[in-house]
């Protein structure tokens, strides 16, 4: 990334028209899929009720896997003081003066730092994100993640680990719900690679000609989203309609994956997303993706592709699929159905 654009400079000073490599309405009037005008209700999953091995509960986080690819979380069990420190920690990284932000600047080729990256038919989305690999320790780059400020580092080590007890706990409990061993699964994600992604969509003057964030799928096996400042925007594409989505405060938003529909072998369906821009507020949340080790064979389960079950997608190494995803231009689901194999009826 060698110019860079900065899009909440832009914002401050941002009249209609808004700048010309923002505006989407080509991309928007092209568009074969309109937008519902009632918002879905997104089913809520009780982690509570989980971990006390509650069997509806899990029967419904399966059906829900399956059917919507999405869900929001409640009684996670996440401390309110915690999410606090997180919150007050990211709003203070975005309120840094630029100078100070560019210091974690996304490099040419690379995938992790401070910036925002043109989409869609050249254009940018009208977001800044910072995008941090994690884990494994060693992937972590020196320049981004230790040199943060410590009032976000020290709140967001925290957060992350609870976060991956939690994915952990819900993978092994899909595991379970699927028919897939315990060991299967951790084999697949135990030590997994870890990427965090905290994103600051300013207010837009002109919201229907941008969007705030691209249409796709995670590459992950599962993604919590956390809306740190209780502002909307997510949509999904379901039936081939967008459709706004409200969450309650407090909650993580949980959604399937790339990888977690390939290793179901197509039970659970990764969910198309979205966002779209405010014309008000600024919106301020936090993606954090579980994933396979980078040591794996993304694939179908083995245990769900015996005879007669032929296996739907291909198999590859996770780094090369890394490569391969980060490569390509982004469209929707268009990666996995590259993954899939093409069976004669
Ligand atoms: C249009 O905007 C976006 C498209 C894709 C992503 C995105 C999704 C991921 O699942 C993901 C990821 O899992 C990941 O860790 C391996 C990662 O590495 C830093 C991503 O950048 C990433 O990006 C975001 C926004
Ligand atoms: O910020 C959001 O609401 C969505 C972020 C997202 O989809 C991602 O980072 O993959
Ligand atoms: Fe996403």
């Amino acid at each position: 990334m060698a110019s860079m654009v900065n899009v909440q400079e832009v914002a401050k000073g941002a009249t209609i028209p808004i700048p010309q490599q923002f505006d989407r309405s080509d991309e928007q009037l092209l568009s074969l899929s309109s937008t519902s005008p009632l918002p879905a209700t997104t089913p809520t999953i009780d982690m509570a009720r989980l971990v006390c091995g509650d069997l509806d509960e899990l029967q419904k986080l399966h059906s829900t896997c399956k059917d919507w690819g999405i869900f929001q979380l409640v009684n996670h069990g996440v401390r309110s003081a915690l999410l606090e420190k997180v919150k007050d920690g990211v709003e203070e990284f975005f309120k840094l003066p630029l100078e100070e932000k560019m210091k974690f600047k996304m490099r040419e080729g690379e995938q992790e730092g401070y910036g925002c990256r043109k989409r869609g038919e050249g254009k940018y989305d009208w977001v800044d994100s910072f995008n941090i690999v994690t884990n494994p320790l060693h992937r972590r780059k020196p320049h981004l993640f230790p040199e943060l400020p410590s009032t976000l580092r020290d709140p967001l080590e925290c957060y992350l680990g609870e976060l991956q007890k939690l994915g952990t706990q819900l993978l092994n409990l899909m595991a379970r719900a699927l028919g897939i061993e315990k060991k299967e699964m951790m084999e697949l994600c135990d030590d997994g690679m870890q990427a965090v992604r905290l994103a600051y969509y300013p207010p837009c003057p002109n919201p229907e000609l941008v969007m705030g964030l691209t249409p796709h799928s995670d590459i992950t096996l599962i993604t919590f989203l956390h809306q740190v400042n209780g502002v909307d925007g997510l949509e999904i594409k379901r039936d081939g309609l967008w459709f706004p989505l409200s969450f309650n405060p407090h909650v993580f938003v949980v959604n399937v994956g790339d990888i977690l529909e390939i290793f179901s072998n197509g039970a659970y369906q990764s969910i198309e997303h979205k966002v779209s821009a405010n014309k008000e507020k600024e919106r301020i949340t936090i993606a954090f993706s579980v994933n396979a080790k980078l040591e794996a064979e993304i694939g179908p389960s083995k245990t769900l592709t015996n005879n007669p079950r032929p296996p739907l997608f291909r198999r590859v190494g996770m780094e090369q699929y890394l490569q391969d995803f980060f490569s390509r231009k982004l469209n929707g689901k268009s990666y996995l159905e590259h993954m899939k194999i093409q069976h004669s009826a």
